[in-house]
């Protein structure tokens, strides 16, 4: 651990764009103000989500939380490049996927001793603890560690995908598999290409990541969101809408309720 884990650059990972370009107290300007797009959606899908949170899980709303702060923690990241900004950075995402996993993991794959939701949720919380614990011991590589994560997401998502029959879902899966693609593509290209990068004046991939990270993960928790309610509240006849407009290409996705029954958490 550095001595001031306060200090500016302090953090072991210097991203490609150059430090204090564009202000004297920002360190990477477009890396610190492309997270507002964290902000930004986050409380739109908790708005969003507010009638399936009811029906299912007010923790649906943790997610969502979770999931602004990580954009907050990313802009003091960015912004100050400090040991302490990369920690709650990495941590956030950490958290944010744990608690995915408790709200979402479909049941079908809990492994045979977990007998309920709850259990799997304390199982998550343990491991998460534990894990929590040991990025401190080599926090070079906890990056790498939460993106291989996401081939777990995209195993499970292939099963589900296997199982349903509805095209339109089918599609967002595709629409978020080839964001994905292209978004981690960005990711691994500013961290092992920057000098070639930087040939061209065009260091800016890590912001185009925090952009479509952000968009590819409301497709993918909206999708675990629909499978998660075909199982536990399927008399709701749930549905993927886009909010402005119902189209894929210009709406926010959410999960939407279709059939009213009585309201259990509000
Ligand atoms: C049953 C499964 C439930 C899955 C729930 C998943 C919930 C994920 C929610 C949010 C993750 C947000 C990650 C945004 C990161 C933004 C900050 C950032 O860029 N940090 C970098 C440093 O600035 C850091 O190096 C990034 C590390 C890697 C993060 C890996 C995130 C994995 C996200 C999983 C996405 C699912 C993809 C599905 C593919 C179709
Ligand atoms: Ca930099
Ligand atoms: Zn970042």
């Amino acid at each position: 651990m550095p001595p001031n884990i306060l200090a500016r650059e302090s953090s072991e990972v210097d991203w490609c764009e150059t430090n204090y370009l564009h202000s004297e107290y920002v360190a990477e300007y477009y890396n610190t103000v492309s997270n507002v797009v964290f902000f930004v959606a986050g409380p739109l899908m908790m708005y969003l989500l507010h009638p399936y949170a009811c029906k299912r899980t007010l923790a649906v709303h943790l997610v969502w939380t979770m999931f602004t702060l990580v954009g907050l923690f990313s802009a003091y990241y960015h912004m100050t490049l400090s040991y302490l900004g990369q920690m709650l950075d990495e941590l956030s995402i950490l958290w944010v996927i744990a608690l995915g996993y408790s709200v979402w993991f479909p049941r079908p794959y809990f492994p045979e001793f977990i007998k309920n939701r709850n259990q799997f949720g304390t199982a998550i919380f343990i491991i998460a603890t534990i894990s929590t614990a040991l990025s401190f011991a080599k926090p070079v590589i906890n990056a790498y560690v939460l993106n291989c994560i996401t081939f777990h997401i995209l195993y499970i998502m292939v099963k589900e995908i296997r199982k349903c029959t509805v095209q339109e879902i089918r599609n967002l899966a595709f629409l978020a598999f080839v964001l994905w693609v292209v978004a981690i593509s960005c990711w691994l290209s500013d961290r092992l290409f920057c000098s070639f990068w930087r040939t061209i004046n065009f260091s800016y991939l890590h912001s185009i990541w925090h952009i479509l990270i952000c968009i590819t993960v409301l497709y993918s928790n909206t999708l675990f969101a629909y499978f998660d309610a075909v199982y536990e509240i399927p008399e709701c006849q749930p549905q993927v809408h886009y909010w402005p407009s119902n189209s894929v290409y210009i709406g926010f996705p959410y999960l939407a309720i279709t059939k009213s029954m009585p309201k259990k958490n509000c």
